[in-house]
């Protein structure tokens, strides 16, 4: 069944005003209203439809044993332990979420200028890959490609007096995504913006035998403001020194963003992905029609807060703000969202069904 709203006012049993009685009809053949008149009729001439298959649910890791912490600025998500994401990936599971998204919190001891943990076949994402597709193999698991989790800058990639190195980087993400693939993952995400890395990642994996591993590519992703509480989650926020907009896009553009899919898409990407996701929803947009390909969207931590933090005060619904927003990536052409509300959403699909 449909979701449910109130009662339509027109139905109310108050008596009707005699002024409304008194005014004559206007001559209006067509009257837009007439397929919204009741609810059978809205889901008649609905365009888009939101399922759980179009969900990623993104999930924070942290080292230790049958924990979970919440994080202040992401109210509602919490950072687990390795069994805890087993549990949680079993969840998604039952609520047929094809996908989860997996990020680390690395232990401040293991961060180190050059991201050297990324390397680390044993690393806290390879075992939760791990753990995860033993219990669930037919459960999808991505994972990010960059080195923002395990530098002591918090910065993707390595830094050179105050530079970004683009093809030095891009070598040392090769490396990390040939670590993931053999703990597992089924999709490498590359959300670092170095120059020319899709390809080169596409080449080393082709060369190890990973010829199934899928690459979604974050093509398009802009240098923003609502990343903060992620970068509270992964626990870079206080060690990033500077910003990112030597290699994340400029909020200000959007040919350059079809520059960049188009790219990607040459270098080996299977799907690509827009990120974040409310403020960009053109872009999302123009990519689709522009290239057909397989299009995601990142509704990134700090849309997740904004929801989630004005709900809690009671200043708007939650849930219809979050299946609001989520159904919005549809309409714009998104094939499916990265979204911490992917489980509350899948739960709300489930019931409504
Ligand atoms: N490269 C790391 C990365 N991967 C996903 C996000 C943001 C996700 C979110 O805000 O939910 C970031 C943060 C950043 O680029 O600083
Ligand atoms: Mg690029």
């Amino acid at each position: 069944m449909a979701i449910k709203f109130g009662r339509p006012i027109e139905m109310r049993d108050a008596p009707r005003r005699p002024t409304a009685l008194a005014s004559t009809p206007l001559d209006l053949a067509i009257r837009p209203r007439r397929n919204r008149k009741a609810e059978w009729a809205r889901r008649l001439v609905r365009e888009n439809v939101l399922t759980t298959n179009d969900l990623i649910w993104p999930m924070f890791v942290v080292d230790g044993n049958n924990m979970r912490t919440p994080i202040t600025s992401m109210p509602g998500v919490d950072r687990l332990t390795v069994d805890q994401a087993v549990r949680d990936a079993e969840r998604a599971m039952k609520l047929d979420i094809p996908c989860i998204a997996l990020f680390p919190y690395t232990e401040p001891s293991l961060r180190d200028e050059n991201g050297s943990e990324a390397l680390n076949p044993n690393n806290l994402v390879c075992q939760s890959v791990r753990a995860i597709k033993k219990e669930f193999p037919e459960l999808g698991v991505l994972c990010d490609v960059a080195l923002d989790p395990f530098t002591s800058h918090g910065h993707d990639g390595l830094i050179e007096d105050g530079k970004i190195l683009n093809d030095e980087t891009v070598a040392v993400l090769v490396r990390q995504a040939l670590v993931q693939a053999e703990a597992g993952c089924d999709i490498i995400a590359p959300s670092d913006m170095m120059d020319g890395r899709v390809g080169a990642i596409r080449e080393a994996l082709d060369e190890a035998g990973f010829l199934d591993v899928q690459i979604m590519s974050y093509a398009a992703k802009y240098a923003s403001a609502f990343y903060g509480p992620f970068r509270d989650a992964i626990g870079s926020a206080k060690t990033l020194t500077g910003d990112k907009r030597t290699y994340q896009m400029d909020s200000a553009n959007s040919d350059e963003a079809l520059r960049e899919v188009e790219l990607d898409i040459t270098e080996g990407a299977d799907m690509v992905m827009v990120k974040p996701g409310m403020p960009y929803l053109d872009i999302v947009r123009r990519v689709k029609d522009t290239f057909s390909m397989p299009t995601f969207v990142y509704q990134v931590s700090g849309e997740y807060a904004m929801i989630a933090a004005a709900a809690n005060n009671g200043w708007i619904d939650g849930d219809r703000a979050m299946m609001e927003s989520l159904l919005g990536f549809k309409r714009a052409g998104a094939d499916g969202i990265l979204t911490y509300f992917a489980l509350k959403a899948a739960e709300k699909i489930k019931a409504n069904s």
